[in-house]
């Protein structure tokens, strides 16, 4: 669906030009959901502007599709929809409704085909109770539904999602997530989601990418990140009374308060296991899994991934 081949972006001339994108390489296939994930100023945009079609690379191979997005724009954009939590494409003063019946036309989206979607996405999104009010008067949660709704109103391949929760509570969050899940696996959208939000990409992506500093980092699975780079699982146990020493050995001690201990550990958790219960009668036990946002955190923070560029195989398929 998506090929992109040592793109490059440049902005600017000279001493003052600022490299956003540098030799990015990546591929996605149909049904796909993707998450690009990156710090401020990584790349992101800049990717998804050339993606679809708004931007014309310094260099580098880009199709989606099998079209080059910035020369056949009006045939790319017809198979996309783009959906940016900052902004709307609603227009401000009109009622949903005839935002949505705008679009029709813009995109122009055969009558019937036009009334079943609206149908499905007013189910699916509970358009109901605000299709007749002015995008101006809609909460943020209500908004982005609407957005959702016209981004995919004219049955586009690929959706492009960017920080589509930002400012949501869980409930609205949970929501909008399961609308994105439901048209990736009915309608088979492939989807790039862009965000900050790793609640996001757990919930929605298999598969990450990671850039940073306009040179992508990581390619692959979400769980092989946690398994590489996530910090050690920790091994919570409530001695019955406060052992003599929390100290176990092959175990990192993270934090002992009175029978309260927590230990750090790589690997299965049978051993541990074992380790702490043959050293103190116990009470209660748990396992507790690193956090991906731990993880990402310390991907940026300290450039875990730098070390690794240029060496062969440094970016996993
Ligand atoms: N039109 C432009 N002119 C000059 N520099 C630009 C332009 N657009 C982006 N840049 C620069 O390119 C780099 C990458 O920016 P980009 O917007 O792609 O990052 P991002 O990963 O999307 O960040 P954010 O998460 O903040 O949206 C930044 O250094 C940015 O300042």
């Amino acid at each position: 669906m998506i090929e992109v081949q040592h793109l490059h972006q440049t902005f600017g001339r000279g001493h003052r030009a600022t490299v956003a994108v540098q030799d990015v390489s990546f591929s996605v296939a149909a049904g796909e959901v993707v998450g690009y994930l990156g710090p401020n100023g990584a790349g992101k945009s800049t990717t998804v502007k050339v993606l679809t079609g708004l931007l014309v690379p310094t260099s580098g191979r880009v199709t989606v599709g099998g079209v080059v997005p910035w020369r056949e724009r009006r045939r790319h954009v017809a198979r996309l929809g783009a959906v940016f939590g900052q902004r709307t494409t609603l227009w401000w003063d009109l009622p949903v409704r005839e935002s949505l019946d705008l679009l029709r036309h813009v995109y122009r989206v055969p009558a019937g085909r036009f009334r079943e979607n609206l149908a499905e996405f007013t189910a699916l999104l509970d358009l109901g109770p605000f299709l007749d009010t002015p995008a101006r008067a809609l909460s943020l949660g209500q908004r982005m539904r609407a957005d959702l709704a016209a981004a995919l109103l004219h049955g586009p391949e690929l959706l492009f999602l960017d920080e589509p929760t930002v400012g949501l509570d869980v409930v609205a969050k949970e929501r909008i997530r399961e609308f994105v899940r439901t048209i990736n696996a009915e309608r088979g959208v492939t989807v790039l989601l862009t965000t900050h939000d790793l609640g996001d990409v757990e919930r929605l992506a298999r598969r990450v990418m990671i850039i940073d500093g306009g040179r992508l980092l990581y390619d692959g699975a979400l769980g092989e990140l946690q398994t590489r780079y996530g910090g050690e699982r920790e091994l919570h146990a409530e001695y019955e009374h406060a052992p003599p020493s929390p100290e176990v050995p092959g175990l990192t001690l993270l934090s002992a308060d009175g029978p309260r201990v927590r230990y750090g550990f790589s690997g299965a958790a049978a051993l541990p296991i074992a380790r702490v219960t043959a050293h103190a009668p116990v009470r209660d036990l748990t396992v507790r899994e690193p956090d991906i946002e731990a993880t990402v955190r310390r991907i940026y923070e300290g450039g875990l991934l730098r070390r690794t560029v240029g060496q062969a195989g440094a970016v996993p398929r």
